[in-house]
Order: C-alpha cells, then structure tokens, then sequence
C-alpha cells in the first residue's frame, strides 16, 4: 500500500505496477529522449531562451572585432616585412611597383601594438562573457527542469527512472549551456571569420584576390551540415546508450545493499560493464566523426584556401599588380582565414552533444504532468445526481440538508490508463471529525481510493467531493493544500531536523516545531540528541530510526494544520514498540481532523474509529460504506 509522500518524493514501491498514469507520455518512459518524434517548437524556444542572446552575441561580437584588429595586424606586419626586403621582380624585368589594389600598408610599429592589444583584450573579453553566460545558462536550465519535475504527478515521477532524470536535469543542462552559451558565439564568429578577414583583404590589400577567395567560403557551411547529417545517428545512439547506463548505475547504487545480499553484485556489475561499453563505443564514434569534420574542414577549406592564396600571390608578385608587402599580406590573411575555420570542427562535439541535451531538456519540459486540469469536466452521463455544485461546506444533493463531508466518494468507477476499473460504483462518506480505517485484501484498491482522494487519478465516473466540492474543479496543488498526508515510509532530506521540519511550514518558529514534536511523542528523543532540533538526520533520514523517521512525518503532518488527513499504512515498517509510540502520536494527529487509514492495524487510531472493508468480503464493521 501506498499514498501519496507529503513532501512529492515516493520511496515506496507500490505504486510501481506497470500501467502508465494519466497523462503519462503515450510510449510510456521514453528513457532516453531518444524519441524521433518532433519537438514542440515552443518548448525548444523555451529551452534555447534560458541563455539570453547577449551571452552569445557578446563573445560573438568580441570574437567578430579580435579577427578584424587580428587582420589588419597581419596587413601591418606585411608591410613590416615588405619594408626590409628589396622590392619583388616585374616580369618585364624591372623592379618598379604599380600595385593593382589599395594603396600598399605602412608599416607603423604604434597601430601594430595598438592592434595586438585590441586582438588579445577582444579574445580574453570573449572567454570571460563566455564562462559568465555558461554558468548562468547551466543554473537557469536546472531550476526550470527541477521545477518542471516538481509540477509532474507523483504516479508518472514513480515511472521514470531516476538516475535518467537526474542525468537530464544535471548533465544535459551543462551540455547546453556549454552550446548556447560556450558554443554559439565562438562558432559563428569562426564561421564569419573568413568573411571579415577577406573584407580587411578587399580593404587594405587587393579587391580581386578578395573576391577570388570569397569563391571558397562556402565550402564550410557546406561541410560543417554534410557533417552534421552524417553523424547524427551517432549522436542519437550516443544520448541512448548514456541514459541506459547513468540510469543503470543510479539503481545499482541505490540497491547495492539488496544485490550484495541476493548474490547478485556481480551479475549487476557485469551489466553495467556491458552498457559501459556500449557507450564507450558510441563515444568513439562520435569522436571519430568529430575528428572526420576536423579533417574534412582543414583539408578541404584549410589546404585549398591556403594554396590558392599563395598561388595568387606568387602570381601577382610576377605579374606586377601586387607588392611584396601585399603578396606577403594575401598569404598571412589566407592562413588568419583557415584558423578560426578548424574551431569548427573543434568545436563540433560540443555542437552535436549541446543540441542532443537542449532536445532531452525539451523533451523534459514538453511531458505532460499526468495531471487533470482544475475544472475537467465529465461527460453529461457520468454527472448524473449532480445538478450544481454545492456550497463548499455543504451538501446540494436533492433532498439533503446534511453537512457537507469532509470525503466522499459518489458512484465512482476508477481505474487506470488501459486497465480495468479497479472500483466501480463505489460510495464512501467520510464525516468531519471522523475517523475511518479502510481494509482488505491486497490488490482490492485501497490504494486506488487515497491516489483518487489525492487527485493522482480522476475517476472514470461519479465524483470525488472534499468538504463538498467536487476535485474536478480545483487543481492538485489545491487538492493537495487541503490534506495531509502520511505515508508508510519517510523521505528525509540531508539537513537537520528542523529543516525537515519546515518543508511542511517554512515559516514556523522554533517553539512550534517543539510543539508539533511534542505531539508527534518526539520532542523528549530530540531534546537528548546532541544538537537538538539542528541535529543533522543523516542522507536520507539514515541517522534515524525508522519510528523516529515516521513520527517526523507525523510532525510535518501536524505543522500542515490541514482538516483532512490521509494515512498509508503508517505503521507498516516498524516495530511494535514502535508502533505504540506512533500510534499514539497518530492519535494525536486525527484528534480533531478527518481521517481516512489505510491499515491493517486499525487499532492504531485509537477508539472509536470506524472500519470498512474493501474487496470480495466487503462490508462495514459500523454504519456502512464499503465497495
Ligand atoms: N499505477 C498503477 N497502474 C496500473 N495499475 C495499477 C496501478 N496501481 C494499482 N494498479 C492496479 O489496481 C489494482 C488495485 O491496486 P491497489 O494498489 O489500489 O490495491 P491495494 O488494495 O492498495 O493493494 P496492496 O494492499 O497490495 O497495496 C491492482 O490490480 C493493481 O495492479
């Protein structure tokens, strides 16, 4: 048995059965965002958005203007070196100069320091915004994909796997950020780079050996996509084989406990080195297509841009239309032309990477929550009985004047995605201040009724009312504001007790804290532990006993001051002494509330409580109910 956890994280396993929840993505958990479905185009701007666009155009500008001061540098130096080597043969024989281009460059040692200080400050500026953006990218990514997570119903949560949805969340935000911000600016401007190097060319050298140059730029947007398209398969088999194996080791760590004992490490360890491998081979592909892309680009743009710019220059020099210091500047710029050209390539898997994260990311983002909407109405057959909606508080059923209940449950048949209706026409009132134990056989729906009660499912037909107002009009934060809820095992943070303590009221001061202990039979315990309410309660809750664990749960349920209470088998794993002390905290905790139990142990509640049975030998032990 199973509830909901108060706090949206479930340790329990019940709730791990196989059918997809409501609104769960059609081909169940798609593990690997490796689905060749498209993205929602909104969603994908969504995830590009988080780096704002000055964090790339600032290095891309900065990458833009180093290449430019680079350049005229390079045009500098030319005429530097042209000034102490003696003047270039004409074919005709004679020495005299008549350049066909712009005036030849002076050389002016001051322009050529100013021009290496404005190269190198435009470089270091770039890498500093680029770091900046990264990091405020990668942050951004992460509290948007946790948030996103923190919206899903806590059925679909149950379903994907864990060590998946931390890679995503972690590592695809890195990959990213790493793209948008790291990437994006640093490649345009490699790519542009050979557009702005010509213009200096055309400028201050020589317009047609500019402009035959120009014939060749091209050829990298050509390579740069021919090489994307080949090596995409790659990149999606890498994303695959990355998921199955972080997912793989997660699990194993979190269960190394249960594989050391069933003898079943070894086996464990020999699938994760299967999936290592897996993805160390995916890995070398892609390395291996990123190392093609480097060679393609630098033999087909590097070799050829560089031939051609000597060759021209060689001819020029003999035909007398270029100087030495222009001839010398064609074959400096064609080499500033092909360097920024091999970043890309460089840079490719980081590209390729990048773009497969922003793609999990959106496909994170684009999953349905699982979540009926506030205000899901049912079809007209299905409403019978139900003319208007009451009066919170009240109950509008023709000829009932009786106050609203704080639960129930009105003719419902509910069950899950594809499956068969687990309940069907099921009644169950749950009066305010109540207290009702709900039994029976395994399987026969108890859990069924508290995941309805929590809006984790909707029903099929009939309603779900608390205090008289019908769920399929609120929301499931709304849903879930109204009650509180303990389930039959704990989720403790890292932290202290009292920080465990606040994630149910994040505004309660120490002496309520103190309070809610007191009530939950904890506080004389925690007032012997060595730092008191700061005593650290170890990764997840390990410092403390399970009873303790359980009671600050109770604690938590206390501080959440909700009417309603949902109780999952909340003494099923521990023992009976411990029992004892949670039953009489419990006690506590229903004095004064409505509270449905599931248990086995109805004793626990106190006096008082009535019970009901579910399943084949349904029937009520006080005045009715029962499936
Ligand atoms: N998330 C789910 N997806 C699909 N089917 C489910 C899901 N949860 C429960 N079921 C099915 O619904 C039926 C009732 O299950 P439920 O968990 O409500 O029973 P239960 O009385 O709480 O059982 P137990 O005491 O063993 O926890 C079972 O047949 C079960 O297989």
């Amino acid at each position: 048995m199973s509830g909901a956890h108060p706090h949206g994280a479930r340790a329990d396993g019940a709730h791990q059965k196989g059918t997809r929840p409501p609104g769960a993505h059609p081909h169940g958990a798609h593990p690997h965002g490796a689905r060749a479905e498209p993205i929602d185009p909104a969603v994908a701007a969504l995830v590009a958005s988080q780096t704002p666009r000055r964090d790339w155009l600032g290095p891309l500008l900065l990458g833009l203007a180093g290449t430019a001061a680079t350049a005229v540098l390079l045009v500098q130096l030319a005429a530097g070196v042209a000034s102490v080597l003696p003047p270039g043969p004409r074919s005709d024989g004679s020495t005299a100069l008549t350049p066909s281009g712009p005036a030849g460059a002076v050389f002016s040692p001051g322009l050529a320091a100013l021009l290496l200080l404005v190269a190198v400050a435009c470089t270091l500026a770039a890498d500093l915004w680029v770091a900046g953006g990264r990091s405020a990218a990668r942050s951004r990514l992460r509290t948007r994909s946790a948030a996103r997570l923190g919206e899903w119903n806590p059925l679909l949560l149950d379903r994907r796997s864990v060590g998946e949805l931390v890679r995503t969340v972690v590592d695809a935000s890195e990959r990213a950020a790493a793209y948008r911000a790291g990437f994006f600016g640093p490649i345009i401007a490699a790519v542009a780079a050979p557009v702005v190097v010509l213009l200096v060319m055309a400028l201050t050298v020589s317009w047609p050996v500019a402009l035959i140059l120009a014939v060749l730029i091209p050829l990298v947007p050509l390579i740069i996509v021919g090489s994307q398209r080949l090596f995409r398969s790659a990149s999606a088999g890498y994303r695959r084989s990355a998921g199955q194996l972080s997912g793989a080791f997660y699990e194993s760590v979190q269960g190394l406990g249960e594989l050391s004992l069933a003898g079943a490490a070894e086996r464990r360890g020999r699938t994760l080195e299967r999936l290592g491998e897996r993805n160390r081979q995916q890995v070398m592909r892609l390395l291996a297509g990123n190392q093609m892309v480097i060679l393609a680009v630098e033999l087909a743009f590097g070799l050829v841009v560089t031939c051609a710019a000597a060759g021209l220059a060689a001819a020029g020099l003999a035909a007398g239309w270029l100087d030495t210091s222009q001839a010398v500047a064609v074959v400096l710029l064609s080499v500033l032309m092909t360097g920024p050209v091999s970043v890309v390539g460089q840079f490719f898997y980081i590209g390729v990477t990048g773009r497969a994260a922003e793609r999990q990311l959106a496909e994170l983002w684009a999953e349905p929550t699982g979540n009926a909407p506030a205000g899901t109405t049912r079809p007209r057959t299905e409403q019978r009985g139900r003319a208007d909606q009451p009066e919170p508080g009240t109950d509008a059923r023709p000829g009932t004047h009786r106050e609203a209940a704080a639960l129930e449950f009105r003719d419902v048949t509910a069950g899950y995605p594809g499956g068969p209706p687990v309940l069907a026409g099921f009644d169950l009132r749950l009066g305010r201040g109540e207290r009702l134990a709900l039994r029976g056989p395994s399987g026969s729906g108890k859990s069924t009724v508290l995941a309805l009660a929590e809006k984790l499912i909707t029903p099929r037909a009939g309603s779900v009312l608390i205090d008289g107002v019908d769920l399929a009009t609120l929301s499931r934060p709304e849903v879930a504001s109204r009650m509180a809820i303990v389930s039959q095992s704990t989720t403790l943070f890292s932290g202290s007790i009292a920080d465990n303590l606040r994630l149910a009221a994040p505004d309660a001061d120490d002496s309520r804290l103190w309070d809610a202990l007191a009530a939950a039979r904890l506080a004389d315990e925690v007032r012997g532990f060595e730092h008191g309410l700061d005593q650290p309660v170890g990764e997840r809750g390990l410092a403390l006993s399970g009873g303790q664990a359980q009671r600050i749960s109770i604690a938590r349920a206390l501080l959440r001051d909700a009417p309603l209470l949902l109780l999952d088998e909340p003494t099923s794993q521990v023992d009976l002494r411990s029992e004892a002390a949670i039953g009489r905290s419990l006690a506590e905790l229903a004095s004064g509330r409505s509270t449905l139990i599931v248990t086995h142990r109805p004793g626990v509640l106190g006096a008082g409580t009535r019970t009901v049975h579910l399943g084949a030998d349904a029937d009520a032990d006080a005045d009715g109910g029962g499936a």
